[in-house]
């Protein structure tokens, strides 16, 4: 069956501003979630910048049945991604309501079958596929993924006030890029500030799920698409990942009851 009527919960993966590692984020909670024994489905809808399909080595397209998508299966996932359907060296010049028609193609045509969550990794900022998909799925939660820095920080503080004001609830928060240890054990070296996610979480009564840690072998398993929570599940930032899962998960139980 197409669209996501048989979805259980949707994650909606959010930032301020790009480049703070929301795809990331979004991939390795994904993963997260799958190791979880949860059946997982992670959306790209990352209209400007769709780069889920790289970053997990997928070179198969979708195949359509009918006129549904049929997501294509890779580390346990079922994944979707406008990158499947757009090329790669041309530039994404969608105007407003092409996007926002694009994303609703996605909601409703992906047979995504019985999930139990469905990870979406939204476009960086506050346009219109973000409000798109806010507004279609009211019930999708927001996570957040801020870096330490006090700007990022201001970019989320705004986002996080549009989603709330869609009615979306914005159930965590996700420091990435925090301290970068040289090696184990030694002190962090606070690149990107310390402390933003914290503060935020203090001032918005919303929970900080964890703090990711600069880690060049995240960087180096996103570009050989071999996300690091299957590479390296020992990593301290795979372990972060983990925790963040398990918060999640939390979440939703703490909801039910
Ligand atoms: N904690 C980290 N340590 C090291 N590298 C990281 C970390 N988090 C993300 N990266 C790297 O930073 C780059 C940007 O990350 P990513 O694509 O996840 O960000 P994004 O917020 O989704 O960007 P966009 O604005 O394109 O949506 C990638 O090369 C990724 O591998």
């Amino acid at each position: 069956m197409a669209g996501i009527g048989q979805v259980e919960h949707v994650v909606a993966v959010a930032s301020g501003k790009g480049g703070v590692g929301k795809t990331t984020v979004a991939i390795n909670l994904a993963l997260g979630l799958a190791a979880r024994g949860f059946s997982v489905g992670l959306l790209d809808a990352d209209v400007y910048g769709p780069s889920i399909p790289l970053m997990l080595g997928i070179s198969t397209e979708p195949v359509r049945e009918g006129d549904a998508l049929v997501p294509v299966e890779k580390f346990g996932l079922l994944i979707m991604s406008i990158g499947f359907l757009v090329d790669e060296a041309q530039p994404v010049i969608w105007r407003g309501p092409m996007v926002s028609r694009a994303v609703k193609e996605f909601l409703d045509q992906v047979a995504w079958g019985r999930l139990d969550c469905l990870v979406v990794d939204l476009p960086p900022g506050t346009g219109d596929p973000s409000i798109t998909i806010a507004r279609s799925i009211p019930a999708a939660e927001v996570v957040m993924v801020t870096t330490p820095q006090a700007v990022a920080v201001a970019d989320v503080r705004r986002a996080i006030h549009l989603f709330q004001r869609l009615g979306n609830p914005v159930t965590g928060i996700v420091e990435n890029m925090a301290g970068f240890r040289a090696a184990p054990g030694a002190a962090p070296i606070d690149i990107f500030g310390a402390g933003g996610g914290e503060a935020l979480s203090r001032e918005t009564g919303i929970p900080l799920l964890g703090s990711i840690p600069i880690e060049p072998e995240l960087r180096a398993a996103g570009d050989a698409g071999a996300p690091i929570l299957i590479r390296s599940p020992d990593n301290p930032a795979s372990l972060a990942f983990g925790r963040i899962a398990e918060q999640v998960k939390r979440g939703w139980h703490i909801r039910l009851q």
